[in-house]
């Protein structure tokens, strides 16, 4: 008999894996290889940047007030009593009319408050001449300017970007404390696939969810392992769902979740005694989405169909592991933007299509062909549109939800 399932709205079938998904424990990784982790604890500075006043240009450090009263008719002398670069610390101490030559990141010496650029001043025998009166600062990169000892500078749950790793460095940081990442189990059913390289046998096709969402982890960093594609055989799905059970945190499996007499996922939840969250939801594609929880581990059902595939994991895979591996921000964002094609069709659930965003000129539009088998508008999608259920044409021009997927490779430039 058919069972019954009960439909649940897109927004609380994403609470509820939320709810489910606990955060992994903190580890230490070599700051070169951090990169896409998120930190796990605040980061404190533990001295004043810069950690002394500094000169912002190659030039000469001079006492400002030996300035005073410089202009063009009368150029105010200065003697060079000594030359220091960037790591030198020079150890005389200016009275007036003296100045010491500085380089660009070379500390100010003692008696200087004012750095005169070297295209400002004339050259002579025993140091230079200048025709501008200087003010007590002027071209000096304060001390603590940036930030300040015991500042927080960045907060835990930040996604570890070069950047980042700019200040860990600079604090000395060879050991970053991060949240470690799930390790994730990806499964491939289907009777009907076949790899690259196999021959195309009537009825077959290639599987292409398996290298898409390995792709999706891979930029997440996240370490998968990749199960051969399984026919559509019940104790032998059970067997390999039970083995990536052992060894991940994660298992997600692509097809089989619907209700066909070869869609053998429901059962295998029943098998493992499974808390099924959900395996239904109000939204096209994925209504068959299944997410499952067995002890602490989260089973992904995603849908084969390679837009539901993709479309279920950005909404509920990828903000699970975004918390899971400690980042403070597991949404991506959702803006608002002008349509700039009718969209006709009725929407009874909440309709997510893959869409290309202008961020330029802020408008949307379908990536193309847009059905839940198709392949090649996630391909050419930067952002999902999200139109509400229960609403029908939308027209060019009218303003829709828009979630940011991936704007990283916008066809934009200056
Ligand atoms: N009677 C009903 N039939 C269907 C329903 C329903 O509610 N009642 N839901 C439909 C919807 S909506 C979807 S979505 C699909 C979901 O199907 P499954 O998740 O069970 O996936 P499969 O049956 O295994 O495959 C569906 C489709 O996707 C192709 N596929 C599968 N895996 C891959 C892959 N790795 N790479 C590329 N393409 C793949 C597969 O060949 C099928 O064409 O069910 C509807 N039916
Ligand atoms: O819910 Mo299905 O994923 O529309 O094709
Ligand atoms: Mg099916």
């Amino acid at each position: 008999m058919l069972e019954k399932r009960t439909l649940i709205d897109v927004q609380d079938a994403v609470e509820r894996c939320m709810a489910n998904a606990g955060e992994m424990p903190i580890i230490s990784v070599g700051l070169e290889e951090s990169l896409g982790y998120y930190l796990a604890e605040d980061i404190i500075a533990t001295y004043d940047i810069p950690m002394f006043d500094k000169s912002p240009y190659d030039g000469y450090a001079i006492s400002s007030t030996a300035s005073n009263g410089a202009n063009g008719e009368n150029r105010v002398h200065f003697r060079t009593i000594d030359h220091i670069g960037a790591g030198s610390v020079s150890n005389k101490i200016l009275t007036a009319n003296e100045a010491v030559r500085i380089m660009t990141g070379a500390p100010i010496p003692d008696g200087a408050d004012a750095v005169v650029m070297l295209e400002q001043t004339v050259q002579t025998a025993e140091g230079f001449t200048l025709r501008k009166t200087f003010e007590s600062g002027e071209n000096i990169s304060k001390q603590g300017e940036e930030c300040r000892a015991g500042d927080v500078i960045l907060s835990a749950g930040t996604l570890i970007t070069p950047g980042v790793i700019a200040v860990l460095a600079t604090f000395s940081y060879a050991e970053v404390p991060v949240r470690q990442k799930p390790s994730v189990a990806l499964i491939a059913t289907g009777s009907e696939l076949v790899s690259l390289g196999e021959e195309l046998a009537p009825g077959k096709i290639r599987n292409s969810n398996g290298p898409m969402i390995a792709g999706l982890l891979n930029e997440m960093a996240v370490q998968t392992e990749s199960y051969k594609v399984t026919e559509d055989n019940y104790e032998h799905l059970l067997a390999i769902v039970q083995e990536a059970l052992e060894k991940h945190d994660i298992v997600i499996t692509t097809g089989g979740v619907s209700v066909g007499d070869f869609d053998y996922m429901p059962a295998i939840y029943k098998a493992l005694a499974a808390d099924v969250l959900f395996n239904k939801v109000a939204m096209r594609p994925g209504s068959v989405t299944t997410v499952a929880v067995k002890d602490r581990q989260m089973l992904f059902g995603l849908s084969g169909n390679p837009s539901a595939c993709y479309s279920g994991f950005e909404l509920f895979t990828k903000p699970v592991i975004k918390k899971m591996s400690g980042a403070a921000h597991a949404h991506a964002p959702v803006i608002k933007a002008q349509l700039s094609l009718d969209f006709k069709k009725a929407n009874p659930f909440t309709r997510f299509i893959r869409a290309e965003l202008d961020i330029v000129n802020n408008t949307v539009k379908p990536a193309g062909f847009n059905k839940s088998n198709a392949v090649v508008a996630i391909a050419k999608s930067n952002s999902m549109i999200i139109l509400p259920g229960g609403t029908r044409g939308f027209e060019a021009g009218d303003e829709v939800d828009v979630m940011l997927t991936r704007l990283a490779d916008q066809a934009q430039s200056w």
